[in-house]
């Protein structure tokens, strides 16, 4: 570090418990990395604030540009972030400077009673304000034969579940990951698998920013990247921007390694676009060389992009789902 100092690293977080939980994390391995102290420093973003839904206010960004404006003033030193949450635009100036390993990527449910999806009864309220998650869970729901009603909710992971435990809602659909950083896992009622409903892109994992022109600072912060999450990353990512889609359009996509016993050899991508009812889904997957470049990882995604759009998939998007 050019910088010799015990001056404490800044870094820059939302408030939320959720973003607080995953800072402190980093912060602790920033810590043991450096053996500088990280201090964390609060900022307020406009989708904390605004209580528009995602769907309205556009989606892409709404958590980062406060952070990143504090990370371009220099008011702080790194930023941690959802990387589902970073617009797939990369500003010039700012370093993905590490892509810990990711967490659980799936969504869950939580429901009343301790029911899974199946069990739901018809005419279930299930809680999401996510057009990835209407989309999926409508066409789920078409396909068991039963009608059920998605409710568009907004809000903290801990007013999320309070639908359900007030006996508003019959269940609300969220991010294992985030349930797993702030201790709520055990109240999951089913692991919704990736067959049925395809994360986000990037879901369950974070992003380590900081300015491109602290190149010390990146390097060291890259000693807390993961190679296989980046890849994974890196091509979901390419695919939704492909798509030209924001991260409040209905697209989900995941890609995961496949092994031969303890052996990784390929990499495989899914990737689906619906409309919000879950009437028509574009779903396919491309299986390949697990990337060993960005360029590679960027390649994969564009060419899922490109066969899903041959489907139709452009037709299903743009839509303001609500
Ligand atoms: N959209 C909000 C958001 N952004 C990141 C997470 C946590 C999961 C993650 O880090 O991918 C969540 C909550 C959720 O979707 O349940």
């Amino acid at each position: 570090m050019n910088d010799t100092s015990m001056r404490p690293l800044r870094l820059g977080t939302r408030r939320s418990k959720l973003a607080m939980a995953q800072s402190g994390q980093v912060a602790e391995a920033v810590r043991q990395l450096t053996g500088r102290p990280v201090e964390l420093v609060e900022i307020t973003t406009y989708g904390d604030v605004s209580r528009e839904s995602l769907a309205q206010i556009g989606g892409t960004g709404v958590f980062v540009s406060a952070l990143r404006d504090a990370l371009l003033a220099g008011e702080i030193d790194f930023a941690v972030h959802s990387l589902k949450d970073l617009p797939t635009a990369q500003p010039d100036e700012l370093a993905l400077a590490a892509i810990p390993p990711r967490e659980d990527p799936r969504d869950v449910l939580i429901a009343r009673d301790g029911l899974t999806f199946q069990e739901l009864p018809a005419g279930a309220r299930i809680g999401t304000g996510s057009p990835r998650r209407m989309a999926q869970l409508n066409a789920w729901a078409r396909e068991l034969g039963k009608e059920i009603e998605t409710v568009p909710i907004r809000g903290n992971i801990d007013t999320r579940i309070g639908f359900v435990a007030k006996g508003e809602l019959d269940a609300v659909v969220l991010a294992a990951a985030g349930l797993s950083r702030i201790g709520r896992s055990a109240e999951v009622t089913q692991f919704l698998e990736t067959d049925a409903v395809l994360p986000a892109p990037g879901q369950g994992a974070l992003a380590i920013e900081c300015a491109m022109t602290n190149a010390p600072l990146a390097a060291t912060l890259a000693e807390l990247d993961d190679p296989y999450t980046r890849a994974a990353v890196t091509a979901e990512r390419s695919l939704l921007a492909a798509l030209e889609a924001g991260c409040s359009a209905p697209v989900g996509a995941l890609a995961d390694l496949l092994a031969d016993g303890q052996i990784v050899t390929e990499m495989r991508l899914r990737g689906v676009v619906g409309t919000t009812d879950g009437k028509t889904l574009v779903q396919l997957s491309t299986t390949g060389p697990v990337p060993s470049s960005s360029e590679e990882a960027v390649a994969m995604g564009r060419e899922l992009a490109a066969a899903m759009l041959d489907k139709g998939a452009a037709g299903l998007m743009g839509e303001r789902a609500l």
